[in-house]
């Protein structure tokens, strides 16, 4: 027998109906009735169990359901279980006791036919029930295709997080109703948490972990243990007991179900590609706010929301990277980056060899290295080794003169700033921290870093963890410390000026470099080193250095080091005739007095002859005329600098005084040989100026 009313379904045999109905006469009735209009049985079942048995090797288009059943189970109960499994079901019964008809209404059947039924009337009620199935599963389909869309947008708008994921709860309202939505995951080891309690009808509060934890009297770290800890995979739904063992496990569950009254949720975790336990939970006020269908729901959205959500963390991946990128290449064009291994540093001695070794056995892993030597030993370019010789070798080095920087700008500079953290910080900055993820870090000057912000330092090297001055969230760093100086640290600490378990956190693998007194050897091969460089840079013949001034090389004191040798050489080189081996032009002892030796310890003034006056005779040709301003140069510098207690930036700071910029006041300064030393080094005029 065909569908008698004719409805442009599908044939009745691709329809799988199971029948539960325990009187015997009836359910064969039922079954002839269903096979002759042309329906598929996949069974007769007489009892809840035997249904499931029946549904579990091959799953029902639509059920047929008797109320009262053998067993102790009813209808009621077996249609509990269809509805959560999203199957169809109609009730055949002759029950017309209220009580009874009240919860099968609650069970929200497809149809009801009564006892006794006749074919017309079973025939009639499944016709219409499938156009009803088909049509609402067409309308269904249609609105969580718009759904996805809308939740598409909301998560692409070009905004944060939190504004995008409030859009994205405004669209999830109507179809997984909430009165407070949390939204967690952990990227690279941190935590982020998302919170939305619902005002009004389209109004919501953002509160921040902190107002949380003020409200709910709990920690920051309880707030943010996400229920996924203690949930099992896939959407599930938790009221009365099962929401309140749910609180048991999970200290943030049961904490804002206090503060806020709440008595349902809906958990969801996501498995969103390199992301760390994505949880969406809705809560609400009502106990049986969430019903199968919002799980069903859920379900068949996890999947596009992943993607989704991929794609989001994908495009922000990117964002990064281009972002990185740039700040990579501005600090790259200002530090021209040398590929320094051993055989650009130049020396054989055994001092040296002892460094190099040292420097191989630690390069290759993450250890905090401390650099320590006087100045222009190179430590520097020992740090540039232990990074090329890393497995960082790839990332960048970054390095950061703690000397050259005040104070107030340390901390921005090391760390970063949100936008409006201080007066003038106009725009979030990244600092040189974040800059280096993956790579290494040199911290040159280190004993000069203030008090304050060695604590911070300290922090950073224990927990691996930095904050943005005005930055609410800790990031994860990456980062491999070096440190230098050329300062004793053990007297520091012993003067109160370095903290000492930041010196011991530093110190794990100290590396101290040779003077260049305590490696006369490596002075010809250094200086021949230097020369054939100068003579390339400037475009000169080069035939050697001369025995005389190679003697005067090895037997001066250097104070200044290798830097101060390059400059002397440099010097030879320009003054050379370009036929002749190089002389140094004039004694090194008189000459190299003010040269790279703290600006504290320079010479007072009458130790220098009178202005107009060289330390050599009457110019003999315009390279000592050079040679003259230079010094001339040197010394007014050197003057400037000691009224201003050796301070180069900021209001009636040197820089200002000589109206040059203090970049370029460093510069000068470098070529001159003049170190920068801590204005508490200097002597004050109140305290004898010599
Ligand atoms: N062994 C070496 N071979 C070749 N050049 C060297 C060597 N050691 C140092 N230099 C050069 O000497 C100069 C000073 O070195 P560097 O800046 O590394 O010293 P430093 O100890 O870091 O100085 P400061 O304490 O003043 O910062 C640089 O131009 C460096 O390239």
């Amino acid at each position: 027998m065909q569908p008698s009313i004719g409805l442009p379904l599908s044939s009745t045999s691709f329809c799988k109906l199971l029948i539960v109905e325990d009187e015997y006469i009836i359910a064969n009735d039922l079954e002839l009735i269903l096979l002759q209009a042309g329906y598929s049985i996949i069974g007769i079942a007489d009892s809840v169990a035997e249904a499931l048995t029946f549904m579990e090797q091959e799953q029902p288009d639509i059920v047929l359901l008797d109320i009262y059943l053998k067993g102790n189970e009813t209808g009621i109960d077996l249609a509990k279980q269809l509805e959560g499994r999203g199957i169809p079901f109609i009730y055949i019964s002759a029950n017309d006791n209220r009580r009874v008809l009240e919860a099968v209404k609650a069970t929200q059947p497809i149809g009801y036919i009564v006892k006794p039924f006749r074919e017309k009337d079973i025939l009639t009620t499944l016709e219409i029930s499938r156009y009803r199935q088909a049509h609402s599963a067409e309308l269904r389909l249609r609105e969580e295709k718009a759904l996805q869309i809308a939740l598409t947008d909301a998560l692409s708008e070009p905004v944060s997080w939190e504004q995008k994921l409030l859009s994205a709860a405004r669209v999830f309202q109507p179809h997984v109703p909430f009165d407070f939505l949390t939204v967690s995951y952990q990227k690279n080891g941190t935590a982020h948490s998302f919170n939305f309690y619902r005002v009004g009808f389209d109004e919501y509060q953002i509160p921040s972990l902190d107002d949380l934890r003020q409200v709910t009297s709990t920690t920051v770290g309880e707030l943010a243990q996400a229920p996924a800890d203690s949930v099992a995979d896939g959407p599930t739904r938790y009221s009365a007991d099962t929401f309140a063992a749910l609180g048991k496990r999970n200290r943030q569950v049961q904490a804002l179900a206090a503060a806020f009254r709440l008595e349902s949720a809906l958990v969801m975790p996501l498995h969103v590609g390199q992301i760390d336990r994505f949880v969406i939970t809705f809560m609400s006020r009502t106990a049986d706010t969430y019903q199968s269908r919002h799980n069903n729901l859920l379900e068949r959205l996890e999947q596009p929301i992943v993607l989704m959500l991929e794609r989001v963390f994908a495009f922000e991946e990117v964002a990064r990277l281009s972002e990185q990128l740039k700040r990579e290449n501005t600090y790259l064009q200002e530090e021209v980056k040398t590929l320094v291994n051993f055989e650009e540093i130049i020396g054989r001695s055994q001092r040296l060899l002892q460094v190099f070794d040292q420097v191989t056995q630690v390069a290759n892993t993450d250890t905090t290295v401390l650099i320590l030597g006087e100045s222009g030993t190179g430590k520097e370019l020992i740090a540039r080794a232990l990074h090329n010789l890393s497995a960082r070798k790839d990332k960048i080095l970054v390095k950061i003169n703690c000397a050259a920087l005040p104070a107030t700008l340390i901390e921005s500079e090391l760390f970063g700033h949100e936008k409006g953290a201080f007066t003038g910080a106009f725009e979030k900055r990244i600092g040189k921290f974040e800059l280096a993820q993956g790579g290494t870090i040199f911290l040159d000057e280190i004993g000069e870093m203030p008090l304050e912000l060695q604590a911070k330092l300290l922090r950073v090297l224990q927990e691996k963890e930095i904050e943005r001055l005005g930055g609410k969230t800790l990031i994860r760093t990456n980062v491999r410390v070096i440190a230098a100086t050329n300062r004793q640290l053990e007297k520091e600490v012993a003067e109160g000026r370095f903290r000492m378990d930041l010196y011991f956190r530093l110190a794990t693998f100290p590396i101290t470099l040779p003077s260049l007194r305590e490696r006369p050897g490596d002075i010809p091969l250094l200086a021949q080193f230097f020369a054939q460089k100068s003579a390339r840079k400037l475009g000169k013949p080069y035939h050697g250095i001369s025995d005389a001034a190679l003697n005067e090389l090895i037997r001066h004191n250097w104070p200044g080091n290798i830097r101060e040798l390059e400059n002397v050489i440099e010097q030879a080189v320009i003054i050379n005739d370009g036929y002749t081996p190089l002389s140094l032009g004039r004694p090194l002892v008189n000459s190299l007095l003010a040269m790279s030796c703290p600006v504290s310890q320079v010479p007072s003034a009458s130790d220098y002859p009178a202005q107009g006056q060289s330390a050599m005779s009457a110019p003999r040709d315009l390279q000592d005329v050079k040679q003259i301003q230079q010094d001339t140069e040197r010394e007014y510098i050197l003057s400037v600098l000691k009224q201003t207690n050796g301070r180069i930036r900021g209001s009636g700071g040197a820089a200002e005084r000589l109206n040059l910029k203090p970049t370029t006041l460093e510069y000068r300064m470098e070529k001159l040989g003049i170190r920068k030393v801590l204005a508490t080094q200097f002597p004050t005029a109140s305290s004898g100026d010599r």
